[in-house]
């Protein structure tokens, strides 16, 4: 469905994307993420013929990206915030748009079911919610019928309920046998509706496969408090003699790597070194812990990370 092979592009200074190499699957829907500023914009952009690559290739459909016609009747894309006229109603919207597409008005009916506006689409679009915005602008993406649909960060700025239904709307598109390519900077927005995750980090691919694959990329932990707050440095020294990594955990305990079942040695430890344990508790990362982890924490980070290879290269 999308395939990329050290796909890179550079805007004077900055690399935006670099040696980006993607299968992605047909079916199902494929999550993009990453803090912002990794090029989640460029690469859509980019799958969507509007910026071209510096190098590498890209195949979208099985058409080569450098030729965008070949391939983009068959793809939906909403890459920002679609301009509409407001004092028309949705239905206006899109019978105007999909006249000038050259598609049959029919369209229109079904693709106010698909995103759930049917009732509301006689309504003027500037009473329309941030959320129905969104929605009408997924409609717009419908209206070619596209096998693939390319949606760039359409979760953004809504709140919960706005975030649950489009999540709602992707999945039921999903079902209907399209491909979605959906970028988001927050895992947890979409992790609930991916098939298939990509993560990239300052350009670079991260990650790229199923979820599950991900969760197994857990790293596993035993945290452990002693009876005597007085006491957490003694144990760190026990455990560490022992031969256990132990970390701090910053609130009175101490997570030490380890697997479940290595709890009672864990515990000998602690008692070997003359301290008793409050607590033992086994604690596997969450998703987002391991997608922070992956991406490097936060968008200051990736500011700094930027503007150091920036230096490094001048
Ligand atoms: N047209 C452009 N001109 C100059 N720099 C650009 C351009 N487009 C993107 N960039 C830069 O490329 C980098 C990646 O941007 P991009 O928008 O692709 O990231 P993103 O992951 O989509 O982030 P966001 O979620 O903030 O949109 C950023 O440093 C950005 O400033």
């Amino acid at each position: 469905m999308i395939t990329t092979a050290g796909l890179a592009r550079r805007f004077g200074e900055v690399t935006a994307l670099e040696g980006l190499t993607l299968e992605l699957p047909e079916a199902g829907v494929i999550g993009l993420v990453g803090p912002n500023g990794s090029g989640k914009s460029t690469l859509i952009r980019m799958l969507l013929g509007l910026v071209a690559p510096t190098s590498g290739t890209g195949h979208v459909l099985g058409e080569p990206i450098t030729d965008p016609e070949r391939y983009l009747g068959r793809v939906g894309g909403l890459v920002e915030n679609p301009a509409f006229v407001p004092g028309l109603s949705a239905r206006a919207n899109l019978l105007s748009l999909a006249r000038l597409r050259g598609l049959p008005p029919s369209r229109v009916d079904e693709v106010l079911r698909t995103v759930g506006l049917t009732g509301r689409d006689r309504e003027p679009v500037k009473r329309f919610s941030l959320g129905m915005k969104q929605r009408l602008g997924i409609a717009v993406a419908l209206l070619p019928d596209p096998e693939l649909l390319v949606l760039d960060e359409p979760t953004n700025g809504l709140d919960p309920s706005g975030i649950v239904e489009i999540r709602g709307l992707l999945a039921g598109l999903a079902r209907s046998g399209r491909t979605v390519l959906v970028s988001s900077h927050l895992l947890s927005e979409i992790e609930a509706v991916c098939d298939h995750l990509v993560v990239i980090r300052f350009g670079h691919l991260v990650y790229s496969g199923p979820i599950t694959g991900l969760l197994g990329r857990t790293r596993q932990r035993i945290e452990v408090a002693p009876e005597h707050d007085h006491d957490l440095a003694a144990l760190h020294s026990a455990l560490s003699a022992d031969g256990w990594q132990v970390e701090h955990t910053g609130d009175g305990r101490l997570g030490v790597v380890a697997e479940e079942h290595q709890g009672p040695d864990i515990n000998r430890a602690a008692a070997r070194g003359g301290i008793t344990l409050r607590s033992l508790t086994a604690v596997r990362s969450s998703l987002e812990e391991i997608f922070l982890e992956m991406t490097g924490g936060n968008d200051q980070d990736l500011t700094a990370a930027r503007a150091a290879a920036a230096e490094k290269r001048a």
